[in-house]
């Protein structure tokens, strides 16, 4: 019998792993994919390497950087910006980032006037009644100020890299980003997508689990986990058979309706993984010829394929740009000419060379991008399921308490669950 087995080897997995195999506990750490990582993924492209899932992390975050900072590693700088392009009422306008701030801020500040006022305390997040806003979607939010069109593609352009469904994100969670970064929205957006690992997500995965003493078991997919009042039994899709003291299971939230837990856990948590969470975005990197100028492009989900793009790196005399789609059933992310028309929107005359991504709504062990909750999960489920269930720990990005939907989270979780397991069974309760 292990003392711990760790399900899912994403960020949150291996942290978890590691932390416990260091306090000398015996772990088995059982994973889906040929691969660690999850949902961040740094392949191959263009003769380089690429982060086709999560990559940016900020010295912000309060998980992520001291992880950095323990392996050496740094973060690369990314390129200034000098155009901005906007998609809003069917016109492309373009201007220098601060002209297009000027247009946007405002708007932004309207949309999540209330953050710091319904999350006074983030890492509290009971501190302030959420209920009123726990039942609105950011479609309500956005019906609700009366914006012209024009104003509403600007804000909608402004909010698309994270948006794939207005009708099913909850506001809640815009506003507590909001409220993390003290009501600032760009700080919040400077936090979230602009500093890349140097040497992508790999390297300190690679660091982690260099120094984790788990016994890993790749392509080692879990059907079931069960807490059967002694100990914790997990089977594989196999049929094998895994019993440990305690388990912690760091699955995507999309996946885990696809495991068995016994005892059936809370009835909003069910409601929470049967429901799924609705992020079905995607990332695609372009190749694009030339050092062209760097740019920003946005334009509002629904009205555009690409919602997002931005030159990202130079590359042997050319620049990838990365592109954020809100809905990834509407532009195939390996077709350069549909790439490059969705670009040229933006950029006239910009010429694609070859794209790359990956497709995480269809990959069965991800079934979505990052976490986005529907209304009522934030405050509701998710905390629920941050609390031990009997033996079985839940961890992952998804169930954050701050750092929601990043790998900052996933940090977070992983080591939360450690210490709660650290303490448990150093108090004896088996
Ligand atoms: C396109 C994209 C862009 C993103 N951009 C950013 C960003 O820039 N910055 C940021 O901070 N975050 C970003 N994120 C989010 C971030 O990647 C995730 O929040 C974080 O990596 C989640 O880590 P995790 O360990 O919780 O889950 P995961 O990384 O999903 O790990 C879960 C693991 O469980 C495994 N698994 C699934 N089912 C089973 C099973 N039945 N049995 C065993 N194993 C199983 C999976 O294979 C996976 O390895 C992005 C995500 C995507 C997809």
């Amino acid at each position: 019998m292990y003392d711990v087995a760790v399900i899912g080897a994403g960020f949150a997995g291996v942290t978890a792993a590691r932390d416990l195999s260091l306090e000398g506990y015996s772990v088995v750490q059982l994973e889906a994919r040929d691969r660690i990582g999850g949902r961040t993924f740094l392949g191959e492209a263009f003769g380089s390497s690429v982060d086709f899932g999560g990559t940016y992390v900020h010295w912000t975050q309060p998980h992520v950087w001291p992880e950095l900072e323990r392996y050496g590693i740094g973060v690369v700088t990314p390129m200034e910006i000098e155009r901005a392009y906007w998609l809003a009422d069917g016109i492309v306008h373009s201007g220098t980032p601060a002209e297009h701030a000027d247009v946007a801020g405002p708007l932004v500040a309207r949309c999540l006037a209330d953050a710091r006022a319904r999350f006074p305390r983030p890492f509290d997040i009971s501190a302030a009644d959420t209920s009123a806003i726990e039942k609105e979607t950011l479609g309500d939010r956005l019906d609700s100020l009366n914006l012209s069109r024009h104003e509403r593609d600007v804000l909608g352009g402004v909010l698309a890299s994270l948006v794939h469904s207005e009708g099913e994100q909850g506001i809640a969670q815009f506003l507590f980003w909001s409220a993390i970064y003290f009501g600032s929205w760009s700080a919040f957006l400077e936090a979230a997508g602009h500093l890349p690992i140097e040497g992508g997500t790999k390297r300190l995965l690679d660091a982690i689990m260099g120094e984790s003493k788990a016994e890993l078991w790749l392509s080692t997919p879990v059907a079931a986990v069960e807490d059967d009042g002694l100990a914790v039994m997990v089977t594989t899709r196999e049929g094998e058979r895994i019993r440990a003291r305690r388990a912690v299971v760091a699955l995507p939230l999309n996946t885990l309706s696809d495991v068995t837990i016994t005892p059936e856990v809370a009835r909003p948590v069910r409601t929470l993984i049967e429901r799924k969470q609705p992020m079905r975005t995607r990332k695609i990197w372009a190749r694009v010829k030339g050092e062209i100028e760097p740019f920003t492009a946005s334009a509002p989900a629904g009205k555009h394929p690409i919602n997002t793009a931005r030159t990202e790196y130079r590359h042997e005399g050319d620049t990838l740009v990365v592109c954020f789609c809100s809905d990834a059933s509407a532009i195939d992310g390996e077709d350069r000419e549909a790439v490059q028309r969705a670009l040229r929107l933006f950029v006239p005359g910009v010429e694609v060379v070859d794209t790359a991504c990956h497709d995480w709504a269809a990959d069965p062990f991800s079934q979505g991008t990052w976490v986005h909750h529907r209304p009522g999960m934030l405050t509701g489920a998710a905390p629920l399921m941050r609390e031990p269930h009997g033996r079985i720990h839940f961890a992952g990005g998804d169930i954050a308490a701050v750092g929601v939907g990043g790998i900052d989270g996933a940090i977070e979780t992983g080591a939360k669950a450690a210490r709660d397991i650290v303490r448990a069974l150093a108090a004896g309760r088996d």
